[in-house]
């Protein structure tokens, strides 16, 4: 952990932290394993102490999201089920049956403090297109503004395979960003990211100031077999893509919430490198999983990476896979090197017959329509 314990040495523990004490909205997101336990279901203790700590952040004037994991872990036990089911279609079940339990617990445990909260439930279609997440931004400032901390999932019970983000870490990390939060908060059953597995008496990374500060660090999977989903390897990237977009974010334990909350030295810091991005692009770069690829020439990869510009038919030597028009696609070089991801404008059908060929014999030949870019610039980001 050569790079992380300098980081640790130059800068302070404390770094700041302190924007936590005075941000005006966060993002707080809380995962199945410190909620929730195999043979048990919810565990009171941990939402109890979780809502304590959020609804006196609230009553004293900062505005909380929750997202909240554990539906699915919250529906084993009433469906008799002894661990996480294997198939989508129980997890379904499962996360139906738990997703209600959860909020009437935490309609509950918030209520004692006089504190309202709602559910919203997201896909990640709900995330991506702008038009749905202008809609969910709206609701959920509306929710904010008059006082209530909106309980936030992945709709687990409609979303398919195909569009599932399965684990809420990168989930908060959208949400943090398309509520223009000033913090997000990870609590999970480690206090920090350390250097290694845990239990092998790994050191904490009490500052991660970019990617450099991860390099050599092992990170793993999660730790509590069949409750967790994502592991550290997702808390991790969801809190490089809210600090790589202007957001502070910090992982830490579920039980050290409210000092997390007041500013206090406990878990891993990200500082913010980077500036805000829209909330279509974050998804392209760290989330989207791609229907295919486009190989292109070297002059186009010279000009979509380093003149930053809209991706054209002629520049394409071959299209793989099937995908529709408005898909994720990548987009490589002859060499097979991936450069970028895009959203693509064209079907894999449509566009074997238009490769090399300039747009404007495309739009005389096929019509209007055709003499559109591959992918425009606003919908493609570098890797
Ligand atoms: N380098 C690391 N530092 C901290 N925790 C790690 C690391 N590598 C793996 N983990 C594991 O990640 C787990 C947290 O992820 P997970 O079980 O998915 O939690 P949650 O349900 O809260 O999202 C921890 O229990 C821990 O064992
Ligand atoms: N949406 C799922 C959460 C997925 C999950 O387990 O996430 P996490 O515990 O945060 O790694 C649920 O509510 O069960």
């Amino acid at each position: 952990m050569s790079s992380s314990a300098s980081a640790a040495d130059t800068v302070p523990a404390a770094a700041d932290r302190g924007a936590l004490a005075t941000a005006r909205r966060v993002v707080v997101k809380v995962g199945s394993s410190s909620l929730t336990s195999i043979k048990g279901g919810i565990s009171e203790e941990s939402l109890t102490g979780l809502a304590d700590a959020l609804a006196a952040k609230r009553n004293s004037g900062t505005e909380i999201i929750l997202v909240s994991s554990g539906a699915i872990a919250a529906g084993l036990a009433p469906l008799g089920l002894a661990k996480r089911p294997r198939d989508l279609a129980t997890q379904q079940a499962a996360a139906s049956v738990g997703q209600g339990l959860l909020m009437a617990r935490y309609t509950q445990a918030f209520g004692a403090h006089g504190v309202t909260v709602s559910q919203v439930l997201l896909t990640a279609e709900d995330l991506m297109r702008r038009s749905q997440h202008t809609n969910a931004f709206r609701a959920l400032d509306r929710l904010l503004n008059l006082g209530v901390v909106p309980v936030v999932n992945e709709n687990d019970t409609v979303a398919t395979h195909e569009i599932r983000f399965g684990d809420n870490d990168r989930l908060a990390a959208l949400v943090a960003h398309l509520v223009r939060a000033d913090a997000l908060v990870l609590l999970s059953d480690v206090d920090c990211l350390y250097d290694g597995p845990p239990a092998q008496g790994a050191r904490r990374i009490p500052v991660v100031g970019g990617p450099h500060d991860l390099e050599g660090v092992s990170i793993g999977r999660t730790g509590k077999a069949g409750v967790g989903t994502g592991g550290m390897v997702t808390k991790v990237e969801a809190a490089s893509m809210a600090a790589g977009s202007g957001i502070h974010a910090l992982v830490t334990s579920t039980p050290n919430a409210a000092a997390a909350l007041n500013g206090e030295d406990v878990g891993t810091w990200f500082t913010i490198n980077g500036s805000r991005k829209p909330v279509r692009l974050l998804w392209l770069a760290h989330v989207a999983s791609v229907q295919g690829r486009l190989v292109l020439d070297d002059g186009a990869v010279r000009a979509v990476r380093h003149h930053r510009t809209s991706l054209l038919p002629a520049g394409i030597s071959a299209v793989h896979g099937a995908f529709e028009a408005g898909d994720a696609v990548e987009i490589a070089g002859a060499d097979g090197t991936v450069v970028a991801r895009g959203l693509v404008n064209y079907s894999s059908e449509e566009l074997p017959r238009m490769l090399g060929r300039s747009t404007r014999d495309l739009g005389e030949e096929l019509g209007t329509g055709y003499d559109r870019e591959v992918v425009h610039v606003d919908d493609l980001v570098l890797v």
